[in-house]
């Protein structure tokens, strides 16, 4: 469980980008995180990464004071959290399944970036979970050749496969067509559903937010105006956001 208790972001020398954000996340629960441009979406999920600095506030993460405690906190996060860009960074001239079982710099011990070395298990755990996102006849396939949301599908089980507990995506589905953009998040809550994940999504359009989420968060200049559970928004909510 993660628990933001009124979490604040304040620019060094600039404005207040988040204030007193509070809200939990539960295993198993997909959230989407929504609000107009510039109100603070990237912002939340940035200091829920760790890659921005809280400026205040509480954050607990199965327990753990991850504040508190910053070596462990920073290790556990770094560890558990995988964080998706919306253009996920792939090594191009690398295969879909080399891409997946060499993970990012924060997944992957040094010395198997440098040997490249693969256990069988890894191999078969790759492969695993190119299948449960639908992809395992372009396994072999370099990454460059594949499509934008194909490449975020490898992305996505990169992370699992080197054990995220939780996804945070940034505009996950941007720029894909509403066919792929659906198929992506159909592909998250499904495993977040299976395997107990967390995911936090920006989700621009509100209406896949609307029929993917179990729960939106809505934000505007960096307050949160909603928290609700996954459904159709009213007219007032919208206008809230
Ligand atoms: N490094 C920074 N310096 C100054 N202002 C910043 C910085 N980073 C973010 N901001 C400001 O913080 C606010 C929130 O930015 P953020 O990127 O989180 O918005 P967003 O809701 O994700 O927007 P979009 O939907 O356009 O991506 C914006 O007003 C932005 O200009």
């Amino acid at each position: 469980m993660i628990k933001v208790d009124q979490l604040s972001k304040k620019i060094p020398a600039g404005p207040k980008v988040l204030s007193d954000i509070t809200f939990e996340a539960h295993r198993g629960e997909f959230i989407a995180v929504v609000g107009s441009s510039g109100s603070g979406k990237s912002m939340l999920l940035k200091c829920l990464a760790l890659r921005e600095k809280w400026t205040s506030g509480g954050y607990f993460v199965e327990g753990e004071d991850v504040l508190k405690n910053p070596l462990t906190g920073t290790r556990k996060i770094k560890r558990e959290f995988a964080y998706l860009e919306e253009k996920p960074v792939l090594s191009l001239n690398k295969s879909a399944l080399k891409n997946v079982l060499i993970g990012t710099q924060y997944q992957t011990p040094l010395w198997r970036i440098v040997t490249g070395m693969v256990r069988n298990d890894d191999y078969m755990g790759a492969m695993d979970t190119i299948e449960k996102v639908g992809l395992l006849e372009k396994a072999h396939q370099k990454a460059e050749k594949l499509s934008g949301g194909e490449k975020q599908r490898i992305a996505i089980s990169r992370a699992l496969v080197h054990g995220a507990k939780v996804i945070l995506a940034d505009e996950p589905v941007s720029g894909l067509d509403p066919h792929a953009a659906e198929q992506i998040l159909a592909d998250l809550k499904a495993l977040c559903k299976q395997q107990g994940l967390i995911v936090i999504a920006v989700i621009h359009q509100s209406d896949l937010a609307e029929r993917f989420a179990d729960r939106i968060l809505g934000l505007n200049r960096g307050k949160l105006v909603l928290n609700i559970r996954g459904r159709r928004l009213t007219q007032g909510e919208k206008l809230q956001l």
